[in-house]
């Protein structure tokens, strides 16, 4: 199947008065049609720059891209008509109207009936109750479903969304999560956002890209890359020396992995009911006390952890 998305060798450096900036290195990656990917990574990791090269509000330094048919060098007019952008801060005016807001942007996109295609949107989205009044009094939920709104208007092959629910508080994530979902079962839209909430990632994306430092360091759906950690992490907090920790556990038979985050060590293993009094006595033998234990399915945070030696919380 042709991808939506081609990206070859996508790199971004920025100069900076302290020096050049390597934001996005070497990134190659494709999409599928109605595929939700995720771009997942701490701040700072080229999820943003990914995504505006991809819509070409910035221009790669090196490295190439097809979207939706169009080169994004030679043909950034097409990539342009073809996608949906919805950005970190969104773009609506305060004084407007949600209502006034999709009609401009069916206006500006050319559509037939702008009107009509506006009110649609209005009914898609929840918007009804709000749609006359000015965006300003909107709460941060609705402001953002309206901004999704603008961003699919126009029917695009590609919507990129930039953190779609930063800074929403549970109930509009919940909600915003929902509206992400009905866009694959009703549009069949092709989506890539970003966000460094690994919950988010593995509830809404088929697959996901993870970033660190401007790299791609893994790329596959979220229940793959956990059971690459086996079906249990077991996680020990510990007071003494992490690294003597580690080595006293890494050896041990079940074991598939351990990661070390500050007083604690998530042991990646297929049973942990069977491993955890080998590993007790494996630390104690070794002067490290145990100061408790705890048993879990695998999360992407342990996936990032064991990818990228931090954890996604962590700037980089
Ligand atoms: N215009 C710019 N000038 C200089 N440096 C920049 C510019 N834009 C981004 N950067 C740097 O590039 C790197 C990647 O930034 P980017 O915004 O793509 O990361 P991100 O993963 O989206 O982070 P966040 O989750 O915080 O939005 C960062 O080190 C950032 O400071």
């Amino acid at each position: 199947m042709t991808p939506v998305i081609a990206a070859t060798s996508l790199s971004k450096s920025f100069e900076t008065k302290t020096g050049t900036v390597g934001a996005v290195r070497e990134v190659s990656f494709r999409v599928a049609p109605g595929e939700v990917v995720g771009l997942l990574g701490p701040n700072g990791a080229g999820k943003t720059t990914t995504m505006r090269m991809l819509s070409t509000l910035e221009r790669p330094t090196r490295g190439s891209a097809v979207v939706a048919g169009h080169d994004l060098l030679r043909d950034a007019h097409g990539v342009r008509r073809s996608i949906g952008l919805v950005a970190q801060s969104g773009g609506t005016r305060p004084i407007a109207t949600p209502r006034d807001e999709l009609l401009l942007q069916a206006r500006i996109h050319r559509l037939a009936e702008p009107a009509r295609r506006a009110q649609a949107m209005i009914d898609t989205f929840d918007l009804a109750d709000l749609a006359d009044r000015p965006t300003m009094t909107l709460s941060g939920g609705q402001r953002r479903r309206l901004d999704v709104a603008i961003g699919l208007i126009h029917t695009p092959a590609v919507l990129f969304l930039d953190e779609p629910t930063a800074a929403l508080d549970p109930p509009s994530r919940a909600e915003m999560w929902q509206h992400i979902r009905n866009l694959r079962r009703r549009a069949a839209a092709t989506v890539v956002l970003s966000t460094h909430h690994l919950d988010e990632a593995d509830a809404l994306c088929d697959r996901v890209l993870i970033l660190d430092h401007g790299r791609l360091v893994a790329e596959d759906s979220p229940a793959r890359l956990k059971r690459q950690l086996g079906d249990d992490v077991l996680t020990v907090a510990l007071t003494g020396d992490a690294g003597r920790a580690r080595d006293a556990v890494g050896g041990l038979p079940g074991v598939r992995g351990v990661h070390g985050d500050g007083n604690e060590l998530r042991i990646g293993c297929q049973n942990a009911d069977e491993l955890v009094s080998r590993v007790v006595l494996a630390l104690h033998d070794n002067r490290v006390e145990v100061r408790g234990l705890r048993v879990a399915h695998p999360s992407l945070d342990d996936v990032f952890l064991a990818l990228t030696g931090h954890a996604t919380h962590q700037e980089v």
